[in-house]
């Protein structure tokens, strides 16, 4: 039986080596063509990198990433872009940032847990903001009263949901007139091209103080090269590169430029490609379980590399027990509701970032599971 205490982190590393880890968000599919060929000149990419000076290769990486994307209005100019060796790693520089003018923050909930366990380990007290009144309504009714910053996934994991440009805007400027700090973790934006509006131009335009944390890690399976992106405004109002010095000199010139080149790829059909494989994996899914009783799916309209399986009356902490007892691991979603964890008891969370034989498999498995339960 899982322990109740244990993180979705903990989780996932017990699935690191097993054949159907379908539990984290990492990128754990084949290589296309394209990327098989990048690969394939990884000693000479390797030399190029240690002949050029850092900061064009962190410019050229930063820009052909965030152009893909759809960011053309990103910061530019000193440290504006602060390249991490995760975007882990850049949450607890912001948190470490935060902590040092705010005592609170307003937090998208559900969302993942490392989120909140990063915020409450520098002291920070967390208040929930639903996905409801995040998306819809009064603006401000996202922005909680006594904060110092509002912290939103978008698209937000694992519910897959979207702030829409004209929301950002809203939420922006509530921001601005309350001095709130608006953080956006953006790490799944690749995978929904409605993610794909220049958030920063909108960002700007608001005059708010921001941050965005970009990360490369969920998009391609680079074997966690990767790099995470702490993106700030120039009126931020925060020690960010004072404690980015703390803990860290910079990454890697070698990852930069594998980035530069995966994205490039990507710009170039890979991406489109990328969208097509996560569909079919998604309805994979849903055709292997969608006529299990009670079985549902929450978010029909999700299109990132995760998908939340409703469970109806079971409970997934057995369900989850069943399935490791088989070598297959998934994701309880209690520890996502991470105010209030029973919201969660009755739904898994199925990573889509794999070989289709692998989501198949592990499908059928849970399907198994289900029907005997
Ligand atoms: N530093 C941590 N805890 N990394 C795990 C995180 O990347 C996994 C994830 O985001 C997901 O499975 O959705």
């Amino acid at each position: 039986m899982i322990s109740s205490n244990v993180n979705l982190t903990e989780l996932e590393i017990l699935a690191l080596d097993s054949e159907l880890n379908v539990a984290d968000g990492h990128a754990r599919q084949e290589l296309s063509d394209g990327q098989q060929r990048i690969i394939d000149e990884l000693s000479t990419l390797f030399q190029k990198a240690a002949m050029q000076p850092i900061a064009d290769l962190e410019r050229t990486a930063h820009r052909t990433f965030f152009q893909l994307l759809g960011q053309h209005r990103y910061p530019v100019g000193d440290n504006a872009v602060l390249s991490c060796y995760a975007s882990s790693v850049a949450m607890e520089i912001l948190a470490r940032s935060l902590v040092t003018t705010s005592d609170a923050v307003g937090l998208v909930h559900p969302t993942f847990d490392n989120i909140p366990d990063i915020l409450r380990g520098v002291g920070l007290r967390l208040v929930p903001v639903e996905e409801e009144p995040l998306h819809t309504g009064d603006p401000a009714l996202a922005v909680p009263e006594g904060v110092g910053c509002v912290f939103i996934t978008t698209p937000n994991n694992p519910t897959g949901r979207v702030l829409s440009a004209r929301r950002l805007a809203e939420v922006a400027e509530v921001c601005r007139e309350r001095d709130v700090v608006l953080a956006l973790d953006t790490s799944f934006r690749g995978f929904d091209t409605r993610a794909h509006y220049d958030h920063y131009a909108v960002l700007e335009a608001s005059g708010c103080r921001w941050v965005v944390i970009e990360d490369t890690g969920k998009l391609w399976a680079t074997l966690d090269l990767k790099v995470g992106l702490l993106a700030y405004s120039r009126n931020i109002g925060l020690p960010i590169p004072k404690i980015y010095s703390d803990i860290l000199l910079g990454v890697s010139p070698f990852i930069l430029t594998l980035v530069e080149h995966f994205a490039e790829d990507a710009a170039n059909g890979g991406l489109s490609d990328l969208h097509a494989f996560i569909a079919e994996g998604r309805a994979i899914v849903r055709g292997v379980l969608g006529d299990v009783p009670g079985v549902s799916f929450p978010d029909p309209d999700s299109r990132v590399s995760v998908e939340r399986v409703d469970l109806g009356h079971l409970s997934c902490d057995d369900i989850w027990d069943e399935l490791h007892k088989r070598q297959v691991y998934a994701l309880p979603c209690t520890q996502f509701h991470w105010a209030e964890p029973a919201r969660g008891d009755r739904s898994l969370r199925i990573a889509l970032a794999r070989p289709h034989s692998s989501i198949r498999a592990a499908a059928e498995e849970l399907r198994a599971v289900l029907l005997a339960a």
